[in-house]
């Protein structure tokens, strides 16, 4: 798979901050890579040296083989940032026209990624009366106007609701299914489990894990029981393996590393265990896990 995205060793302080400390990361063409992490973990400061707006410290960033502030390696990017706003006076039609400009591609470029994202009705309308939905919509044909090999998407569906980021979400995959490799910072979890290849998790700074959603999910021990019971919740508690268990209304939930030694024990003596199913953790569950060094 060739490379479109290769950061190395990248390290990076704000004074006597440390915000990178030694990241290492890959993305190739058609992959999408997921940067997980809590607040305050260096994922904006990884975006904005691979986008070219903080000049490097320390490490190496290549895009497409190039630097990040090589005009040629930008022509190979495209950005959707949550902070951008628009010109108050130009036209939806005026800044994808423009983004193609400054990416050496014809103007002719725009009307066809209008036409992809939907943008062709309201290419004629002020950028700022556009909705939230539409106003990333337009943000992702700018940076798709550009034909880039890299896309670079920092919290792009904060705000969307389910059936814009449905249709965001669409858009990108169709363009990751044609070999644009993309980076994409979140906090929804599970969305980026539904779009990701690979996922990263990212804290302080340094890289916990990566790889892909099942994966990181296989890599945490707990299980969850779920099943209807007739004993007494202090009886469940007390069933050697038992980490924690919750009630709802008939259900109960516990949770264990030894789910075959609990089941055998509540088969043996609850006659009225019912409706049973064991659950793997959740990818969020998986993260908070790695993040706390589970
Ligand atoms: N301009 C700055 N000056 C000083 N410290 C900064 C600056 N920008 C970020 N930091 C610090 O660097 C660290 C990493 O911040 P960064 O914004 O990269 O994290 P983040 O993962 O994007 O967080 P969030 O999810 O909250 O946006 C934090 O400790 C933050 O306080």
């Amino acid at each position: 798979m060739t490379t479109v995205l290769d950061v190395q060793g990248v390290r990076h302080r704000y004074g006597g901050t440390v915000a990178l400390d030694g990241v290492d990361l890959r993305v190739g063409a058609g992959e999408c890579v997921a940067l997980l992490g809590p607040n305050g973990a260096g994922k904006t400061t990884l975006v904005n040296l691979v986008v070219g707006l903080l000049a490097r410290q320390a490490g190496t960033i290549a895009i497409v083989g190039g630097d990040p502030r090589a005009a040629a390696s930008r022509r190979e990017l495209g950005v959707v940032q949550q902070s951008l706003g628009f010109p108050t006076t130009l036209k939806v039609r005026e800044l994808v026209v423009g983004a193609a400009v400054r990416a050496g591609r014809p103007r002719s470029a725009a009307g066809p990624v209008l036409a992809e994202l939907g943008l062709a009705e309201l290419a004629g309308r002020r950028a700022v009366k556009l909705s939230g939905g539409q106003r990333q919509r337009l943000q992702l044909a700018m940076a798709l106007v550009g034909d880039p090999a890299l896309l670079v998407l920092d919290e792009p569906t904060v705000g969307l609701d389910v059936a814009a980021r449905r249709s965001f979400w669409g858009i990108v995959a169709a363009r990751c299914a044609r070999g644009v490799g993309v980076l994409v910072t979140t906090h929804l979890i599970e969305e980026s489990a539904g779009v990701a290849d690979r996922v990263v998790v990212v804290d302080k700074g340094r890289v916990l894990a990566s790889g892909t959603p099942d994966e990181l999910v296989a890599v945490l021990p707990d299980r969850t029981i779920v099943a209807t019971s007739s004993l007494e919740d202090s009886v469940l508690a007390g069933v050697p393996g038992v980490l924690s268990m919750t009630r709802e209304g008939r259900w109960v939930r516990l949770r264990t590393r030894e789910p075959e030694a609990v089941l055998r024990v509540l088969l043996a003596a609850d006659p009225g265990l019912g409706d049973l199913r064991v659950e793997q953790a959740g990818l969020e569950e998986a993260v908070v896990s790695i993040g706390a060094g589970v």
